[in-house]
């Protein structure tokens, strides 16, 4: 399928928001205007502009159905947040950020905190979709068209942003599992944020399923739909996460925080630990290949 749809973006500040729901993108870094063209399913979509993300107050809460979930613990948290920022935005030369994973395992939300303190722009692929496609969710795309079609514009989508720099992008779950989005993903440093599946079906069964069509199934409850798609996916993905240059695990992040539970760690922690593998991952790799810099 052909490009046929220009998209007009333009950066703003970015938001921690709750959900990706809040915007396609906003960016962390100065005002820049890009042109992003996406082929295929865009056809007749027009040109749109992209809603800007609420901005980001340094020390501020994540709203969740339970109440509020603080995004920092301390002011040290924050602080040690935009230290791992500082060492490593150097080494990482402007290559973007591709953040993969399960539904719901924290890609939005994490990937807002990296862009913030990395001074990139934050994109989210399924919005970019549903911007290109001209439809308001996902879960339209996936009924009206089909899941196929919905690949389609997220290869588009991803190719097209392959081309750019400066950018954290909340991929969606399933894009690990076209060869050819690992092609584009791979020109920059690629996430895998691994949350185990309990904690995946209770996130999302709070919100409910009906925005991730893989996962609704009317007949059963949230917790119980949620959990037993989730399996088969973890299980059909499991390789295609693995192509990840880093992973982040939250089981062994709160084991290593002495938590008994990952639901006791904040998106900044998870954040934070981003940061210093992805510090790892670019030292190992200058010290294996030469600078990190073949953009
Ligand atoms: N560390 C966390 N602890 C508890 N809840 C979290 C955490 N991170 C994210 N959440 C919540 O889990 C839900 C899913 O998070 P988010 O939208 O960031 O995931 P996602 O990977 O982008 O999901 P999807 O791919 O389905 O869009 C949201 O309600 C979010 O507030
Ligand atoms: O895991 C998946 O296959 C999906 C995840 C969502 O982000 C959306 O991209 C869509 O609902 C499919």
């Amino acid at each position: 399928m052909e490009a046929a749809a220009g998209l007009a973006m333009q950066s703003r500040a970015v938001g921690p928001g709750p959900g990706r729901r809040s915007g396609a993108l906003g960016g962390a870094g100065p005002a820049r205007a890009a042109s992003l063209r996406v082929g295929g399913p865009a056809a007749a979509a027009p040109a749109l502009r992209a809603r800007a993300a609420r901005p980001v107050a340094p020390l501020c809460c994540v709203q969740t159905s339970r109440g509020h979930q603080s995004l920092h613990n301390s002011v040290d948290e924050a602080l040690l947040l935009k230290r791992k920022a500082e060492e490593v935005q150097f080494e990482l030369n402007g290559r973007c950020i591709y953040l993969v994973g399960m539904m719901g395992s924290g890609k939005s939300t994490v990937g807002k905190i990296l862009a913030e303190v990395l001074g990139y722009s934050y994109f989210d692929s399924d919005s970019l979709v549903e911007q290109a496609v001209g439809m308001p969710s996902v879960a339209q795309i996936f009924k009206v068209h089909s899941e196929a079609f919905f690949r389609d514009s997220e290869s588009s989508v991803l190719r097209d942003l392959s081309s750019m720099h400066r950018l954290v992008v909340a991929t969606g779950g399933g894009a690990v599992i076209r060869p050819v989005n690992w092609r584009y993903m791979k020109k920059g440093l690629s996430i895998m944020l691994d949350v185990p599946l309990d904690a995946l079906a209770k996130r999302i069964a709070q919100v409910g399923t009906a925005s991730r069509p893989l996962l609704d199934q009317p007949s059963a409850d949230p917790y119980t739909a949620a959990f037993t798609k989730l399996s088969v996916l973890a299980e059909q993905r499991g390789d295609a996460y693995a192509n990840a240059d880093v992973r982040v695990s939250l089981e062994e992040l709160a084991a290593k925080k002495g938590h008994d539970d990952v639901s006791q760690l904040t998106p900044t922690d998870i954040a934070v630990e981003a940061l210093q593998k992805i510090k790892n991952f670019v030292t190992e790799h200058s010290m294996a290949s030469g600078p990190f810099d073949d953009l």
